[in-house]
């Protein structure tokens, strides 16, 4: 596969059946004809824990992975040890992580399951900058999850035990997908990986990728530019970036009062877009081009712009106060996601015009996730907005 490797983290309550769902999905990506032959694998991120508190206690270690019994004994030491080593070492989540995805280059595909982290994707796709980071949350009722803590497990762990209840009402921030795992039975875990996550390893993505030229040393020498706009250039670029921004979407356009974005490079995905699912636009522009009444905040520069300009500097965008009612739910596109800063000025623009970040979601056609833009959104109170990307690029 050209692609890269898509890592999925697979969250959720104990008991409302990650592990079970992350066996079904592997078999759904392996057995998957889009493609030739991916590969896909699970993997706990608990496991690491286990083993370390193995070496240092003399615990068995393969009776902590598969004997229930014997797991439930260890526990209470079991999270003590994992609360001790969080406390000597900060980055012990980064480590585990990134010993995981190391030990899984040669898989396409490659599901995790017993992450209990906040708002692991903001966090953590950096350090995978070429690989599409997803969590899909699973989600149970209490009276299902009880029911299943009676017959089976379900990967509890320390993390699990530490874990302060994350229920989805308490999270407060946003998965990229959540799956209702409240019935028996494999078929409903089949239907929704063969609708949400295989779209990922669609060969129409790697398709819109392979139009995205790479320029070297642009706009400054060891930049390796992305041609992101210059889809549009390319023959049928923009109908099959449309209509992928189109399917991709995760919510329902018919509920979708407008589609907002931002001077260049969002107007061209963003109006056709808006043609193809018959929604209005709402255009953001710098100050002073849009006719009174405007709503204005300050726009810092962008990644690519600061490097391509020394003297960039921050600039205004303002948007039409009136073009779109109050509490409207409106969809942002843009071209580009690198360091937020043009996202959040629009979250914040937006939130002048009276919509707030409740009632918006994000396309974008391309993401670099080595600039940290979702956390960046996270931090500034953006955490909860749910944010799509087609393509993921690595480098500068
Ligand atoms: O996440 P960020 O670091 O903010 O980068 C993303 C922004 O960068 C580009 O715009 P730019 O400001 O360069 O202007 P342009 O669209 O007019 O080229 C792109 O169109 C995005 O809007
Ligand atoms: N390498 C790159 N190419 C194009 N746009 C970008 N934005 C941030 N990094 C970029």
């Amino acid at each position: 596969m050209e692609q890269k490797l898509i890592i999925i983290l697979v969250t959720g309550e104990s008991c409302a059946g990650k592990d079970y769902c992350a066996d079904v999905w592997v078999s759904v990506f392996i057995r998957c004809h889009i493609h030739r032959s991916l590969t896909a694998r699970a993997v706990s991120i608990s496991d690491a824990i286990k083993r370390e508190y193995a070496a240092a206690t003399g615990a068995d270690l393969s009776r902590l992975l598969w004997d229930r019994a014997y797991k439930e004994q260890h526990r209470p030491a079991l999270t003590t040890f994992f609360q001790g080593e969080v406390r000597q070492r900060p980055r012990l989540l980064e480590e585990h992580f990134q010993n995981v995805v190391y030990g899984a280059v040669d898989v396409d595909v490659l599901l995790i399951t017993g992450m209990r982290d906040e708002a692991p994707v903001a966090t953590l796709s950096h350090l995978v900058p070429d690989s599409r980071l997803l969590e899909v949350h699973v989600q149970a009722s209490e009276q299902t999850r009880r029911i299943r803590r009676g017959c089976h497990g379900d990967g509890d762990d320390n993390r699990d035990s530490n874990n302060n209840g994350s229920n989805l009402t308490a999270l407060d921030y946003r998965p990229s997908l959540i799956f209702d795992n409240d019935t028996t039975g494999n078929e409903a875990a089949k239907r929704f990986a063969e609708y949400h996550l295989l779209p990922f390893v669609h060969e129409d993505l790697q398709r819109l990728a392979n139009m995205v030229r790479q320029v070297p040393d642009f706009p400054r020498p060891g930049i390796e530019f992305r041609h992101v706009l210059g889809i549009s250039q390319q023959p049928g670029g923009l109908a099959l970036c449309t209509s992928l921004l189109q399917t991709h979407f995760t919510g329902d356009w018919a509920k979708v009062d407008a589609v907002a974005c931002c001077e260049v490079g969002g107007f061209v995905y963003a109006s056709a877009l808006a043609s193809r699912v018959d929604v209005p636009l709402v255009l953001i522009r710098e100050a002073g081009k849009l006719p009174p009444p405007t709503v204005s905040v300050i726009k810092p520069t962008s990644h690519i712009t600061s490097l391509a300009s020394n003297n960039s500097k921050e600039k205004r965008i303002e948007m039409e106060r009136d073009v779109v009612p109050k509490c409207a739910s409106v969809v942002v596109v843009d071209d580009v996601l690198s360091t937020g800063e043009t996202l959040c000025a629009v979250l914040q623009l937006l939130n002048e015009a009276g919509i707030g970040a409740e009632d918006v979601s994000i396309m974008v056609v391309a993401e670099f996730p080595v600039h940290r833009g979702r956390e960046l959104l996270r931090q500034r109170g953006f955490g909860r907005i749910n944010i799509q990307s087609l393509l993921v690029f690595g480098g500068a």
